[in-house]
């Protein structure tokens, strides 16, 4: 398969990875030189941990690279392409700029998708002559580790794009879920809704952040409990989903005062070196044990009449 990828950041440049090492031509745009090369560079350094550690073999490395074409030109990136994903920044109208303008180079049975986390796909295909051509292909972070791909069927989206998506997701050697165009998704919506029940139990005292992950992570075999998990998404990414979600699906999902607190004080997780826990060089080295606030100790739905 031709697969075109827009956006060379950490998601476009994941998927190429996956892409090309699972056997297609890729070709992946930027809308500067550099970005594309530190792309491509992103993608050389993972597949060569890859060999380090046994992995992948050392000719399998460079056939993959030689898959990938780097470019600027969308009309050369799109060129014969059977299925072209953006994984541009999380903006509708710029996601629809992008989508229309490829439609338009590619031929009318080419397969478009998004790797939107929480955008309306339906939205985002009325901004096509084609709009059954498109569907959500949502991947995970870090994209060759993570085996989940959700496949989003917006209102138009026909049998023949779902099933081209599929087989290709299979090709990855990936398992795709089927989900229907709406808020969260699958994933999110279920993640979101775990990780602010688990700040919920911390800001009112149920138990410690250490203790409530430890619940999960061993009581329920997660790998990782709700509030690290929180730390390493981020704080504020994670309070976005939430006002997206309270917004579209209601007051279930009002985000709890210790993240909107944490967020305002900067306190967003590994990336800051503080959320729920402190982490150094990458790894949680204590919980953040900070003191609970009497106002936090209320019930969680006393607080009605907070700001927003
Ligand atoms: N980062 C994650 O964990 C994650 C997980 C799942 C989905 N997503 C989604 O994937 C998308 C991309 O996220 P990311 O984290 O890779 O962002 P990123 O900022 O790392 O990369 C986006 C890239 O798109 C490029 N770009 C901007 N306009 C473009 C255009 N017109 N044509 C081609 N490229 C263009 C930017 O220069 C940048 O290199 C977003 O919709 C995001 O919500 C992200």
């Amino acid at each position: 398969m031709r697969v075109t990828v827009l956006g060379a950041g950490t998601m476009g440049a994941g998927i190429a990875h996956a892409a090309a090492t699972a056997g297609h031509e890729v070709a992946l745009r930027d809308v500067e030189e550099s970005y594309v090369e530190d792309g491509i560079a992103d993608i050389a350094d993972t597949l060569s941990e890859g060999v380090e550690r046994g992995k992948v073999e050392p000719a399998e490395r460079e056939a993959a690279l030689d898959r990938i074409t780097g470019t600027t030109d969308l009309a050369a990136a799109a060129d014969g392409a059977d299925l072209v994903i953006e994984a541009v920044p999380e903006d509708m109208d710029l996601k629809k700029d992008v989508l229309g303008e490829a439609e338009g180079h590619v031929a009318a049975d080419a397969v478009l998708a998004s790797n939107t986390s929480a955008l309306s796909v339906t939205e985002l295909a009325s901004a096509l002559d084609r709009p059954e051509r498109l569907l959500g292909l949502h991947f995970f972070n870090p994209v060759h580790l993570m085996g989940l791909v959700e496949v989003v069927v917006a209102e138009r989206t026909d049998g023949a794009t779902l099933e081209t998506a599929r087989s290709f997701v299979d090709s990855l050697g990936k398992t795709a879920v089927e989900v229907r165009d709406s808020p969260g998704f699958a994933s999110s919506r279920l993640g979101v809704a775990l990780g602010a029940e688990a700040i919920r139990m911390y800001e009112t005292g149920v138990a410690s952040a250490a203790d409530i992950d430890a619940a999960m992570e061993l009581g329920y075999n997660h790998p990782m409990g709700p509030l690290k998990l929180t730390d390493v998404v981020g704080l504020d990414v994670r309070l976005d989903v939430l006002e997206h979600l309270r917004e579209e699906l209601g007051e279930r999902f009002r985000p709890p005062q210790a993240l909107k607190r944490k967020v305002r004080a900067g306190k967003l997780g590994r990336k800051t070196g503080e959320g729920f826990y402190v982490w150094e060089d990458g790894e949680a080295v204590r919980p953040a044990d900070e003191a609970v606030r009497p106002a936090d100790a209320a019930s969680p739905d006393d607080d009605a009449g907070e700001e927003r």
